[in-house]
Protein backbone atom coordinates (compact mmCIF):
# COMPACT_ATOMS: atom_id res chain seq x y z
CA UNK A 1 0.00 0.00 0.00
CA UNK A 2 2.40 2.08 1.01
CA UNK A 3 5.00 1.26 -1.97
CA UNK A 4 1.99 1.93 -4.28
CA UNK A 5 1.13 5.27 -2.84
CA UNK A 6 5.23 6.39 -3.00
CA UNK A 7 5.08 4.59 -6.98
CA UNK A 8 2.25 6.72 -7.64
CA UNK A 9 3.98 10.02 -6.32
CA UNK A 10 7.20 9.28 -7.57
CA UNK A 11 5.75 9.39 -11.47
CA UNK A 12 4.81 12.46 -11.12
CA UNK A 13 8.10 13.66 -10.92
CA UNK A 14 9.40 12.00 -14.26
CA UNK A 15 8.98 13.85 -17.10
CA UNK A 16 11.09 12.17 -19.25
CA UNK A 17 10.20 8.59 -18.66
CA UNK A 18 7.96 6.60 -20.52
CA UNK A 19 4.46 6.74 -19.65
CA UNK A 20 1.46 7.22 -21.32
CA UNK A 21 2.48 10.36 -23.84
CA UNK A 22 0.01 12.91 -24.47
CA UNK A 23 0.77 15.96 -27.17
CA UNK A 24 -1.14 18.87 -26.11
CA UNK A 25 -0.39 22.57 -27.21
CA UNK A 26 0.07 24.87 -23.98
CA UNK A 27 -1.78 27.87 -23.04
CA UNK A 28 -0.61 30.97 -24.51
CA UNK A 29 0.87 32.26 -21.06
CA UNK A 30 -0.74 35.75 -20.38
CA UNK A 31 2.28 38.57 -19.78
CA UNK A 32 0.90 41.95 -20.37
CA UNK A 33 2.50 44.24 -22.78
CA UNK A 34 4.72 41.25 -23.57
CA UNK A 35 4.67 38.59 -26.63
CA UNK A 36 5.71 35.80 -24.97
CA UNK A 37 5.49 32.18 -26.32
CA UNK A 38 5.02 29.04 -24.66
CA UNK A 39 5.30 26.46 -27.68
CA UNK A 40 3.74 23.11 -28.46
CA UNK A 41 6.13 21.13 -25.59
CA UNK A 42 6.16 17.79 -27.50
CA UNK A 43 5.40 14.63 -25.63
CA UNK A 44 5.25 14.63 -21.85
CA UNK A 45 3.14 12.26 -19.39
CA UNK A 46 -0.21 12.59 -18.35
CA UNK A 47 0.00 13.18 -14.77
CA UNK A 48 1.33 16.92 -15.82
CA UNK A 49 -1.87 17.78 -17.38
CA UNK A 50 -4.58 16.82 -15.06
CA UNK A 51 -5.38 19.17 -12.13
CA UNK A 52 -1.99 20.52 -11.26
CA UNK A 53 -0.85 24.29 -12.14
CA UNK A 54 2.16 24.06 -14.06
CA UNK A 55 4.65 27.33 -12.30
CA UNK A 56 7.39 27.14 -14.57
CA UNK A 57 5.04 29.25 -17.30
CA UNK A 58 5.79 33.26 -17.65
CA UNK A 59 3.89 35.25 -15.04
CA UNK A 60 3.44 38.69 -14.64
CA UNK A 61 5.97 39.19 -12.27
CA UNK A 62 8.92 38.14 -14.79
CA UNK A 63 11.57 40.88 -15.63
CA UNK A 64 13.03 41.22 -18.89
CA UNK A 65 15.98 39.33 -18.76
CA UNK A 66 13.75 36.42 -16.96
CA UNK A 67 11.46 36.52 -20.30
CA UNK A 68 14.18 37.09 -22.78
CA UNK A 69 15.87 33.67 -21.30
CA UNK A 70 12.94 31.83 -21.41
CA UNK A 71 12.10 32.50 -24.86
CA UNK A 72 15.84 31.27 -25.79
CA UNK A 73 15.73 28.29 -24.46
CA UNK A 74 12.37 27.85 -25.52
CA UNK A 75 12.17 28.30 -28.78
CA UNK A 76 15.05 25.85 -28.81
CA UNK A 77 12.20 23.15 -27.52
CA UNK A 78 10.30 22.78 -31.09
CA UNK A 79 12.32 23.27 -34.26
CA UNK A 80 10.80 23.67 -37.62
CA UNK A 81 12.26 21.70 -40.55
CA UNK A 82 12.03 22.98 -44.35
CA UNK A 83 8.94 22.59 -45.35
CA UNK A 84 7.38 23.84 -42.26
CA UNK A 85 7.03 20.62 -40.52
CA UNK A 86 7.46 21.20 -36.50
CA UNK A 87 10.02 18.47 -34.64
CA UNK A 88 11.20 18.18 -31.23
CA UNK A 89 14.04 20.29 -30.65
CA UNK A 90 16.95 20.10 -28.67
CA UNK A 91 15.50 21.08 -25.18
CA UNK A 92 12.72 20.25 -23.33
CA UNK A 93 11.31 22.87 -20.80
CA UNK A 94 10.40 21.04 -17.30
CA UNK A 95 6.85 21.62 -16.08
CA UNK A 96 7.19 22.13 -12.51
CA UNK A 97 3.81 22.14 -9.72
CA UNK A 98 3.73 23.68 -6.29
CA UNK A 99 2.51 19.90 -4.18
CA UNK A 100 2.92 16.20 -5.24
CA UNK A 101 1.45 14.35 -2.44
CA UNK A 102 -2.29 15.48 -3.16
CA UNK A 103 -2.10 13.47 -6.20
CA UNK A 104 -0.70 10.28 -4.68
CA UNK A 105 -3.40 7.93 -4.25
CA UNK A 106 -3.46 5.59 -0.94
CA UNK A 107 -0.71 5.03 1.41
CA UNK A 108 -0.93 5.48 4.98
CA UNK A 109 2.54 6.77 5.34
CA UNK A 110 1.77 10.20 5.85
CA UNK A 111 -0.76 11.63 7.88
CA UNK A 112 -3.87 13.38 5.89
CA UNK A 113 -2.88 16.70 7.10
CA UNK A 114 0.50 16.57 5.76
CA UNK A 115 -0.74 15.28 2.79
CA UNK A 116 -3.06 18.08 2.22
CA UNK A 117 -0.75 20.85 3.62
CA UNK A 118 2.50 20.00 1.75
CA UNK A 119 4.09 22.37 -0.43
CA UNK A 120 7.15 22.12 -2.85
CA UNK A 121 9.64 24.36 -0.67
CA UNK A 122 10.18 26.33 -3.92
CA UNK A 123 7.09 27.06 -5.13
CA UNK A 124 5.05 27.76 -1.64
CA UNK A 125 4.71 31.41 -1.46
CA UNK A 126 1.79 32.65 -3.42
CA UNK A 127 2.78 35.98 -4.35
CA UNK A 128 4.10 36.33 -7.83
CA UNK A 129 7.77 37.01 -8.16
CA UNK A 130 8.03 37.39 -4.37
CA UNK A 131 10.35 34.17 -3.81
CA UNK A 132 11.89 31.69 -6.79
CA UNK A 133 10.29 32.46 -10.17
CA UNK A 134 12.18 29.69 -11.99
CA UNK A 135 12.29 27.47 -15.38
CA UNK A 136 14.45 24.90 -15.96
CA UNK A 137 15.37 23.46 -19.40
CA UNK A 138 17.03 19.80 -19.99
CA UNK A 139 19.01 18.66 -23.20
CA UNK A 140 19.32 15.38 -23.25
CA UNK A 141 22.13 15.01 -25.86
CA UNK A 142 24.64 17.33 -23.97
CA UNK A 143 23.58 16.42 -20.79
CA UNK A 144 22.89 19.34 -19.48
CA UNK A 145 20.17 21.42 -17.21
CA UNK A 146 19.66 25.07 -17.06
CA UNK A 147 17.59 26.74 -14.66
CA UNK A 148 16.72 30.71 -15.02
CA UNK A 149 15.80 32.47 -11.96
CA UNK A 150 14.54 35.39 -11.43
CA UNK A 151 14.95 35.82 -6.85
CA UNK A 152 12.59 38.13 -5.22
CA UNK A 153 12.72 40.25 -2.37
CA UNK A 154 11.61 37.69 0.11
CA UNK A 155 14.99 35.64 -0.46
CA UNK A 156 16.97 38.51 0.57
CA UNK A 157 20.48 37.14 2.88
CA UNK A 158 23.05 40.26 3.13
CA UNK A 159 20.91 43.70 2.83
CA UNK A 160 20.16 44.10 -0.89
CA UNK A 161 21.42 40.57 -1.73
CA UNK A 162 20.41 36.35 -2.27
CA UNK A 163 20.06 34.33 0.67
CA UNK A 164 22.96 32.00 0.66
CA UNK A 165 20.56 29.24 1.56
CA UNK A 166 18.14 29.82 -1.21
CA UNK A 167 21.06 29.68 -4.22
CA UNK A 168 21.76 26.37 -2.23
CA UNK A 169 18.01 25.72 -2.76
CA UNK A 170 18.29 26.25 -6.11
CA UNK A 171 21.27 24.41 -6.97
CA UNK A 172 20.23 21.30 -4.95
CA UNK A 173 16.42 21.81 -7.09
CA UNK A 174 18.51 22.24 -10.68
CA UNK A 175 21.05 19.46 -10.26
CA UNK A 176 18.51 17.56 -8.52
CA UNK A 177 16.37 17.48 -11.28
CA UNK A 178 18.88 16.82 -13.42
CA UNK A 179 20.21 13.83 -11.80
CA UNK A 180 16.63 12.70 -11.52
CA UNK A 181 16.52 12.56 -15.35
CA UNK A 182 19.64 11.13 -15.76
CA UNK A 183 19.46 8.40 -13.27
CA UNK A 184 16.23 7.98 -12.19
CA UNK A 185 14.85 8.39 -7.67
CA UNK A 186 17.88 10.36 -5.93
CA UNK A 187 18.63 11.86 -3.04
CA UNK A 188 21.05 14.80 -2.66
CA UNK A 189 24.05 13.21 -0.76
CA UNK A 190 26.55 15.25 -1.07
CA UNK A 191 26.49 19.52 -2.01
CA UNK A 192 29.71 21.48 -2.49
CA UNK A 193 29.22 25.09 -3.11
CA UNK A 194 31.55 28.33 -3.48
CA UNK A 195 29.74 31.49 -3.04
CA UNK A 196 32.35 33.55 -5.38
CA UNK A 197 29.91 36.63 -5.87
CA UNK A 198 26.72 37.90 -4.48
CA UNK A 199 23.60 38.14 -6.16
CA UNK A 200 21.57 41.10 -6.35
CA UNK A 201 18.01 40.62 -4.73
CA UNK A 202 15.41 40.58 -7.74
CA UNK A 203 17.79 39.91 -10.73
CA UNK A 204 17.82 37.12 -13.17
CA UNK A 205 20.63 34.41 -13.06
CA UNK A 206 21.57 31.29 -14.98
CA UNK A 207 21.99 27.85 -12.82
CA UNK A 208 24.04 24.93 -15.61
CA UNK A 209 24.38 21.68 -14.35
CA UNK A 210 26.13 19.39 -16.26
CA UNK A 211 26.86 15.62 -15.71
CA UNK A 212 30.47 14.87 -14.25
CA UNK A 213 30.16 11.26 -14.31
CA UNK A 214 28.44 8.25 -13.28
CA UNK A 215 29.80 5.31 -11.28
CA UNK A 216 27.14 2.74 -9.67
CA UNK A 217 24.33 4.13 -7.60
CA UNK A 218 26.38 7.71 -7.82
CA UNK A 219 26.11 10.36 -10.00
CA UNK A 220 27.93 13.53 -9.71
CA UNK A 221 27.55 16.80 -11.30
CA UNK A 222 28.77 20.32 -11.26
CA UNK A 223 26.76 23.42 -11.33
CA UNK A 224 27.66 26.90 -11.98
CA UNK A 225 25.25 30.12 -11.33
CA UNK A 226 26.14 32.66 -13.54
CA UNK A 227 24.44 36.52 -14.29
CA UNK A 228 22.12 36.43 -17.27
CA UNK A 229 24.31 37.38 -19.55
CA UNK A 230 27.03 35.10 -18.54
CA UNK A 231 30.07 37.85 -17.49
CA UNK A 232 29.90 37.58 -13.95
CA UNK A 233 30.19 34.07 -12.01
CA UNK A 234 28.12 33.95 -9.37
CA UNK A 235 28.83 30.36 -7.39
CA UNK A 236 30.14 27.48 -8.58
CA UNK A 237 29.18 23.86 -6.97
CA UNK A 238 29.37 20.24 -7.74
CA UNK A 239 26.77 17.95 -6.03
CA UNK A 240 26.60 14.03 -5.80
CA UNK A 241 23.25 12.01 -6.18
CA UNK A 242 22.58 8.74 -4.58
CA UNK A 243 20.63 6.30 -6.30
CA UNK A 244 17.60 4.66 -4.17
CA UNK A 245 15.28 2.59 -4.11
CA UNK A 246 11.86 4.75 -2.79
CA UNK A 247 9.80 1.42 -2.11
CA UNK A 248 12.64 0.08 -0.03
CA UNK A 249 13.39 3.28 1.90
CA UNK A 250 10.04 4.02 2.61
CA UNK A 251 9.20 0.18 3.43
CA UNK A 252 12.03 0.72 5.90
CA UNK A 253 13.57 -2.62 4.60
C1 LIG B 1 10.80 9.66 -0.28
C2 LIG B 1 11.88 9.80 -1.24
C3 LIG B 1 11.58 10.73 -2.36
C4 LIG B 1 12.86 11.10 -3.03
C5 LIG B 1 12.65 12.17 -4.04
C6 LIG B 1 13.94 12.47 -4.63
C7 LIG B 1 14.10 13.40 -5.58
C8 LIG B 1 13.07 14.34 -6.01
C9 LIG B 1 12.49 13.97 -7.31
C10 LIG B 1 12.55 14.69 -8.41
C11 LIG B 1 13.48 15.78 -8.61
C12 LIG B 1 12.79 16.97 -8.90
C13 LIG B 1 13.26 18.10 -8.44
C14 LIG B 1 14.46 18.12 -7.61
C15 LIG B 1 14.27 19.07 -6.53
C16 LIG B 1 14.97 19.04 -5.44
C17 LIG B 1 15.97 18.02 -5.15
C18 LIG B 1 16.08 17.95 -3.69
C19 LIG B 1 16.74 16.67 -3.31
C20 LIG B 1 16.92 16.69 -1.84
O1 LIG B 1 16.93 17.70 -1.22
S1 LIG B 1 17.11 15.20 -1.05
C21 LIG B 1 17.13 15.69 0.66
C22 LIG B 1 18.48 15.83 1.27
N1 LIG B 1 19.17 14.57 1.27
C23 LIG B 1 18.98 13.66 2.22
O2 LIG B 1 18.23 13.82 3.13
C24 LIG B 1 19.79 12.38 2.05
C25 LIG B 1 20.04 11.70 3.38
N2 LIG B 1 20.94 10.59 3.15
C26 LIG B 1 20.49 9.37 2.77
O3 LIG B 1 19.30 9.12 2.70
C27 LIG B 1 21.52 8.35 2.43
O4 LIG B 1 22.74 8.63 3.05
C28 LIG B 1 21.75 8.20 0.89
C29 LIG B 1 20.43 7.80 0.21
C30 LIG B 1 22.26 9.53 0.30
C31 LIG B 1 22.81 7.12 0.64
O5 LIG B 1 22.46 5.99 1.38
P1 LIG B 1 22.46 4.52 0.75
O6 LIG B 1 22.36 3.56 1.88
O7 LIG B 1 21.48 4.42 -0.34
O8 LIG B 1 23.82 4.42 0.05
P2 LIG B 1 25.25 4.13 0.67
O9 LIG B 1 25.44 4.78 1.98
O10 LIG B 1 25.48 2.67 0.55
O11 LIG B 1 26.22 4.90 -0.37
C32 LIG B 1 26.26 4.51 -1.73
C33 LIG B 1 27.54 5.08 -2.28
O12 LIG B 1 27.51 6.51 -2.14
C34 LIG B 1 28.60 6.97 -1.33
N3 LIG B 1 28.12 8.08 -0.50
C35 LIG B 1 26.97 8.16 0.18
N4 LIG B 1 26.85 9.33 0.79
C36 LIG B 1 27.98 10.01 0.49
C37 LIG B 1 28.45 11.30 0.80
N5 LIG B 1 27.74 12.13 1.58
N6 LIG B 1 29.64 11.68 0.33
C38 LIG B 1 30.36 10.85 -0.47
N7 LIG B 1 29.95 9.63 -0.83
C39 LIG B 1 28.80 9.22 -0.34
C40 LIG B 1 28.98 5.75 -0.49
O13 LIG B 1 30.31 5.83 -0.07
C41 LIG B 1 28.76 4.64 -1.49
O14 LIG B 1 29.83 4.63 -2.40
P3 LIG B 1 30.51 3.25 -2.87
O15 LIG B 1 29.39 2.46 -3.52
O16 LIG B 1 31.55 3.65 -3.82
O17 LIG B 1 31.00 2.60 -1.63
Amino acid sequence: MMAASVRATFRLFQPLRPVPPMRIPLRQPTVPGRTTVARTMGVLPLPFFSKPRDFSLPNSSWGPEMVRLYEHYNSQCEVEREGGEKQKGPWKRLPSYNRVLKYATGGVYLSKLIQSKARLFTRNIKEPGASFEYVLFDNSEEQKCVGILQAGHLLEGPPGFVHGGAIATMIDTVTGAHATLLSGPVMTANLNINYRSPIPLGSTVVLESCLDKKEDKKTFVTCKVTSSNGSKLHSEATALFVSISVCKILDGV
